[in-house]
């Protein structure tokens, strides 16, 4: 559906993106677009779309026209009813969209069609261009940090929404998110881009098996936790958690029993993507010295 090599993007005389890997994104896959502020995720994005020139290579099996992209701001007329908005944009009545009936049904907007854009909290206005976004269907669609200002509780519902619409769909995704735990039930595959570059491509248990083992247990941080979890191998992980990788049954059970008969909680994962992203960019940045 996507390729990219030898992807150069600059602006001005910032180089804001170097794609040296040939990066194949298949059709009907999910992809996750992870990095830091600033990483490239958006200029990516823009050159998927020809928005930017770049050198370099990006083969898109659809037409950039075709493509069905959410990006991080939008806005639409404040003066005429949501409905309206809609109608004008879908080039039809809802009415005679079924596609467009199913999402406001499925997003729970009917209420909203009445309003003016303005007085839509910032929830119902993601909603209204996700359902725009994916009233087109495309086989190619971006959502490029979809949730970002909305509050916990609301993302979380959107992102159930986004995954429970796409499960058995074929589209092929590429969502840029900050908020890892969104992306762990939405996306097979994650791209991580620092500074531009690669850090790694994969799937996600090929990334966490890779930079975190086959499983890790995470816990609180306190002096006996730390004193249990010496002689194992830490993992990079928040300052007030400790995150041990256990690669055998053994090491893991042993572990596990000095926890709980210490009384310490833990959490065993094997893919948390939060701590894969964290070792991957510490080995990264640890090799690039
Ligand atoms: N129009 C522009 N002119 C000049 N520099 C830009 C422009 N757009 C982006 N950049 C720079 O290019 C780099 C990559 O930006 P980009 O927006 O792609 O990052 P991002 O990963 O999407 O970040 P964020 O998570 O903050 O949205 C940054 O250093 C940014 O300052």
């Amino acid at each position: 559906m996507l390729e990219f090599r030898n992807l150069e993007v600059s602006y001005g005389t910032k180089k804001a993106l170097s794609i040296t890997d040939r990066i194949e994104i298949k059709a009907g896959e999910k992809l996750g677009l992870i990095g830091s502020n600033g990483a490239g995720k958006t200029t990516l994005i823009r050159a998927v779309l020809k928005l930017v020139p770049y050198r370099g290579e990006v083969r898109r099996k659809i037409p950039v026209e075709e493509i069905a992209v959410h990006m991080q701001q939008n806005e639409y007329s404040s003066l005429v009813p949501v409905k309206d908005v809609m109608e004008a944009i879908l080039g039809c009545h809802i009415k005679e969209h079924e596609v467009a009936q199913e999402l406001i049904r499925f997003f729970e907007f009917e209420e909203c069609l009445r309003k003016r854009y303005k007085a839509l909290s910032g929830g119902q206005k993601q909603r209204l261009t996700m359902i725009l976004v994916m009233c087109q269907e495309s086989p190619l669609t971006i959502f490029d940090e979809v949730t970002s200002g909305l509050d916990f509780e609301t993302r979380t519902r959107l992102m159930q929404l986004l995954q429970k619409w796409y499960y058995k769909r074929n589209t092929t995704l590429l969502v840029v998110s900050h908020y890892y735990e969104e992306l762990e039930s939405l996306v097979d595959k994650l791209l991580l881009l620092e500074q531009g570059q690669v850090v790694d491509y994969g799937t996600k248990e090929e990334l966490f098996q890779k930079y975190c083992g086959k499983r890790a247990l995470i816990f609180e941080r306190n002096p006996l936790a730390q004193q249990i979890a010496q002689g194992y191998k830490n993992l990079k992980t928040a300052e007030d958690r400790i995150a041990v990788r256990c690669d055998e049954e053994e090491e893991e059970r042993r572990l596990a029993e000095a926890l709980r008969q210490a009384n310490i909680d833990y959490v065993r994962t094997h893919r948390d993507i939060e701590l894969m992203v964290t070792n991957a960019k510490a080995n990264w940045e640890g090799e690039r010295k």
